[in-house]
């Protein structure tokens, strides 16, 4: 491990544009591995921690990116034309053509010669992060070697493969090891488009070495989250949840939501390391239950959590009727579910997905389990860009409901702060707005309507009075009705006469 004391003095200088009087952390040895960041003082959640600037950044151009973007600015640029017209092999806008850190790199690319200068190359482009480090200065250079560097078998194919769409690509041994040792530094500290390292719902679509973040270590439970300042590609570290002073500030290398099993082999295999953190040493990941699935016995209605082992195939134990069941027979169950579930994601109406998860994926996959929580996700992400088959009623409902469940499974994983959580909370908060003035409109509605109601009854009763009132009116005004007249008396009876 390289002094951490020596690291701070590097790191400051890289900062310097960031200056910070009193720093919440500094530069330690960890528990976790190696050196680490820690806390100098006690820190509130979502305090900024720090914010770190790219040391190396460049286009990702990975064999499938359109690669029409500038090399500069990282903006995309209309299909033709974008190409260098020095010959070096960089796209770059033509504001950009002119500024320093193109001629840089324009000339060092020129020297080298490449083959086909006018046609976009994937792996000339990925290059230039890596070159870009042969023009640094010193301490700069100094940096990249003070970071941890994974040197794993393959570390050394990217330079190799690149050396051949040259002609004169450099022979000397110290400049190959320069750009290989780079690109072992970002394999294991740096960012390579967001596919390699999403964790937080953001987009970053680029390769870059943040120098002070490469020094936090992994957690899957992470007590602090970053963002990216758009124009800059400024990283911001803030506390996820309170940090006791002395404590280690970690972050994560994986997505929040992927389970036990799919988190150790990402780790394993990209960062070489095994995760010893307390949701991985837990089963039922702090009851999340997120790798979660129903027992195979049909009589029992019991949830399956893979073993914690470490093992890249680890078997799974029923918590109720505690049956094994091998990883092989579990995945068959875990790759329907996606396999039934991406189906419905795949088809163009986002109203069948969110019936089938709302009323049919239960039947077979547990609610806990990732794959309904990504899909749940991408539900809520579909809903916000609109052009959905869904009505307004069962969008909003979905709304509400959907990021409720999703911030219930971060609470209970014991996850503080982080973007998703925001823009879930920041989503919850809005569709609850928009309920309530409904609500509350509806309520005004109703009680208009009981005015009108009111209104209309007290005149019916004000008629009916009025009605009565002409009707005794008219009874007074008529002439008394005479009595009858009196029946004549009936004639005597005639007497016979003689
Ligand atoms: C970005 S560096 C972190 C800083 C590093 N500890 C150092 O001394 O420079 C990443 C490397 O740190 C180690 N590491 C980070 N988090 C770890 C963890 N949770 N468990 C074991 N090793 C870890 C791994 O070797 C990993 O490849």
């Amino acid at each position: 491990m390289i002094c951490p004391k020596r690291t701070s003095e590097l790191l400051d200088l890289h900062l310097a544009p960031f200056k910070d009087k009193d720093p919440a952390w500094e530069v330690g040895v960890s528990k976790i591995a190696g050196r680490g960041l820690m806390a100098t003082r006690s820190i509130k959640r979502g305090e900024i921690i720090f914010k770190d600037m790219p040391l190396l950044i460049s286009l990702s151009a990975h064999e499938e990116d359109s690669l029409n973007a500038c090399s500069v600015c990282l903006r995309e640029l209309p299909d033709t034309r974008f190409m260098c017209r020095m010959g070096c092999g960089l796209p770059v806008c033509s504001l950009c053509s002119k500024k320093k850190q193109h001629k840089t790199d324009c000339d060092l690319l020129k020297s080298w010669g490449p083959n086909e200068p006018e046609v976009a190359n994937s792996v000339i482009i990925r290059l230039l992060c890596v070159a870009r480090a042969l023009n640094l200065n010193k301490d700069q250079r100094d940096l990249i070697y003070c970071l941890q560097a994974n040197l794993d078998n393959n570390h050394r194919v990217e330079v190799r493969n690149a050396a051949k769409c040259f002609k004169n690509f450099p022979t000397d041994k110290k400049i190959f090891e320069i750009m290989n040792r780079t690109v072992a530094v970002l394999r294991t500290n740096g960012f390579d488009k967001t596919t390699d390292r999403t964790n937080d719902n953001q987009e970053f679509n680029y390769r870059a070495l943040y120098p002070l973040f490469a020094v936090m270590n992994h957690d899957c439970i992470p007590n602090s989250y970053y963002t990216f300042e758009e124009k800059t590609n400024i990283m911001i570290v803030r506390a996820a949840v309170d940090i006791p002073e002395g404590f280690e500030i970690t972050t994560t290398y994986t997505k929040l939501f992927t389970g036990n099993i799919a988190r150790h082999l990402f780790l394993k295999i990209k960062r070489g390391f095994t995760c010893k953190c307390s949701r991985c040493s837990d089963p039922t990941e702090k009851g999340a239950y997120i790798s979660g699935l129903y027992c195979r016995d049909t009589n029992c209605s019991g949830l399956v959590v893979p073993e914690t082992t470490g093992l890249p195939h680890p078997s799974y134990n029923c918590l109720v009727c505690k049956q094994k069941s091998t990883h092989a027979q579990m995945m068959k169950s875990q790759d329907f579910a996606s396999g039934a579930i991406n189906a419905k994601a795949n088809s163009n109406s986002l109203r069948t997905l969110v019936q089938y998860l709302n009323e049919k994926s239960d039947n077979f996959i547990p609610n806990s389990n990732y794959v309904v929580i990504d899909a749940k996700l991408s539900v809520l992400q579909r809903l916000g860009e609109g052009r959905e088959d869904c009505s307004e009623e069962l969008a909003a409902n979905t709304r509400l409901r959907y990021s409720r469940d999703v911030i219930q499974v971060m609470d209970q994983l014991g996850l503080g702060e982080s973007l998703v959580r925001t823009q879930l909370q920041d989503l919850l908060r809005r569709e609850e707005e928009r309920r309530a003035k409904r609500l509350a409109e509806e309520a005004e509605k109703q009680r208009k309507l009981a005015e009108l109601q009111a209104k209309a009854a007290e005149a019916d009763k004000l008629l009916a009075a009025l009605e009565e009132a002409a009707r005794a009116e008219e009874a007074a005004a008529a002439p008394p009705v005479a009595a009858p007249a009196p029946a004549p008396a009936p004639a005597p009876a005639a007497t016979e006469t003689a």
